[in-house]
């Protein structure tokens, strides 16, 4: 038996570090939600105890390195699962961009395997899996809208932002996570984005107030690091985009777009000096 399950990005309208933990994460409060730019898993049952990753792109790991074959092993170890699987990875999503490819794509692989081989694990259960994987991932196990808390895998389900145009744009710039984080220094932040407006604002359904309430702490981090990604943000300002950010640790900025007559100026506009810029909707 074949089964398929989409894994798609996502974007953070807002992410606030509020100190670092013992554990050496970081407390965090993001509002996250996805768009429709998506890898598209393909699982196949195999009966040899074993699992194999493929992927039509030759940079990703597609070792135990990988984080679809650290979800299947981890499903299969603790639902005591003797059957092998085969996992072909169709890759969308930008890689170390900040849209979560490999968080999503372990998700998806919970899910699909669930389903594959009959386990009935209830979501939750589904999502303290994906906790153990990384901080992302409970939140592409469900998706939608949610407030993220703790280091991230705390979720208080929203309502969908309004609809819009989401112009997303990466520079062939490598980011580490961890380096972001490590770099961030709580003294620095001269204005904290607020988890609770930007809730109100999604809940009036106010396209100018989500646009009005974006934010993202380790967003002059990344830009420190990386002039050229605040000069791609201040072009796409220019080129219109109704609000603007960097999406969680970089270096992929999104704009967010209310009219669909400004699309293709912006998409065109940015292609001049960015080779990866995708036009897509939120997934509401
Ligand atoms: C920044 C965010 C925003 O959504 O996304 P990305 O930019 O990675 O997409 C997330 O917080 C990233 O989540 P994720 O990529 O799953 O991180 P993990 O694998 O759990 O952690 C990678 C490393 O980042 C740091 N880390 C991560 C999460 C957190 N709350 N505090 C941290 O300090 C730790 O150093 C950790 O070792
Ligand atoms: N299935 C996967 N897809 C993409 N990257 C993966 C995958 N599994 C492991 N990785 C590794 O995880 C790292 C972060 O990738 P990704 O999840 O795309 O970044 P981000 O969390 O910034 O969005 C990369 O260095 C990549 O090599």
């Amino acid at each position: 038996m074949k089964i398929y399950e989409k894994a798609p990005a996502k974007i953070n309208l807002m992410l606030d570090v509020l100190h670092k933990r013992p554990d050496g994460y970081h407390e965090v409060e993001m509002i996250m939600t996805m768009v429709d730019l998506a890898d598209r898993l393909e699982m196949k049952e195999l009966p040899r105890d074993t699992i194999i990753i493929s992927s039509q792109v030759g940079y990703i790991p597609l070792d135990e390195k990988n984080l679809a074959f650290q979800a299947a092993k981890l499903i299969k170890e603790r639902y005591q699962v003797s059957k092998g699987v085969y996992i072909h990875l169709d890759k969308k999503i930008p890689v170390a961009a900040g849209l979560a490819g490999g968080s999503s794509d372990a998700a998806a692989t919970l899910r699909g395997l669930n389903r594959l081989w009959d386990l009935n694990i209830p979501l939750e259960e589904l999502q303290a899996l994906g906790a153990e994987l990384g901080s992302d991932v409970p939140f592409c196990v469900t998706g939608g809208t949610a407030l993220a808390t703790g280091r991230g895998e705390q979720l208080t389900p929203l309502p969908g932002p309004p609809q819009c145009w989401v112009i997303l744009a990466k520079l062939p710039i490598n980011v580490s996570t961890a380096e972001v984080y490590g770099r961030f220094r709580s003294d620095k932040i001269q204005k904290h984005p607020s988890a609770r407006r930007m809730q109100e604002a999604i809940e009036q359904g106010s396209f100018p107030a989500v646009c009005s309430e974006l934010g993202n702490v380790l967003e002059d981090v990344t830009l420190q690091m990386h002039p050229e990604v605040a000069q791609l943000r201040e072009t796409m300002i220019r080129l219109g985009a109704d609000g603007v950010l960097m999406s969680g640790s970089g270096p992929t900025v999104f704009g967010l777009v209310s009219k669909e007559s400004k699309v293709a100026r912006i998409y065109n506009g940015l292609r001049g000096f960015c080779k990866e810029v995708y036009a897509v909707r939120l997934l509401t």
